[in-house]
């Protein structure tokens, strides 16, 4: 039995007062469409209600960062805060280093946006060597692997709710 995923959550996490963004690149969009279902499913199992579950997208992984620093910043000029968001990208390697560098840059930038927004941004990002890798972290080989976006609504709603 495999030992990868979350575990059991160390308290119940009632999500039913927050508001979470999910903003997810296009690139892959079918593998995208999978593990955003996975993250809203899981939002919503927390309690979280679908009005506060705020969608936007970007055209590719390397403009996560900075459109999560946009959307965040947006969210809360217009007086509706967000306590969480989940960047969604997927990046399948090709012939070139592309693959190399936007994985480098993006996850550098969402991980220093953590301290930088003051809210958990959580990383939603598969860096898959595959297109077969990717398919199936998002739960779309049925019996191989479960969907990824699931442990991020997780992860969201835990990091939102652990140390307020
Ligand atoms: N190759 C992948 C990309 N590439 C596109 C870039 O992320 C970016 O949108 C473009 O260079 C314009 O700045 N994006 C992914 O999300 N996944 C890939 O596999
Ligand atoms: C967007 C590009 O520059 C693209 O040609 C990268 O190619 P690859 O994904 O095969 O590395």
């Amino acid at each position: 039995m495999a030992v990868k995923g979350l575990g059991q959550l160390d308290l119940e996490y009632d999500g039913s007062d927050l508001r979470v963004g999910i903003i997810h690149a296009r690139w892959n969009k079918k593998i995208i469409d999978a593990l955003l279902e996975g993250a809203v499913k899981r939002l919503k199992e927390f309690g979280v209600k679908e009005s506060n579950i705020i969608i936007e997208s970007v055209p590719g992984s390397f403009e996560l960062p900075y459109g999560s620093k946009l959307f965040v910043d947006k969210q809360k000029a217009l007086g509706k805060p967000l306590d969480a968001i989940i960047p969604i990208g997927v990046l399948i390697k090709g012939s070139t280093m592309h693959f190399e560098y936007i994985c480098d840059a993006t996850t550098r930038q969402l991980m220093k946006l953590n301290f930088e927004l003051g809210i958990p941004v959580i990383f939603g990002v598969l860096t898959c060597l595959t297109e077969e890798q990717a398919f199936a972290r998002a739960g779309l080989i049925p019996g191989k692997m479960h969907n990824h976006g699931e442990d991020w609504g997780a992860a969201a709603v835990e990091m939102a709710i652990k140390f307020k």
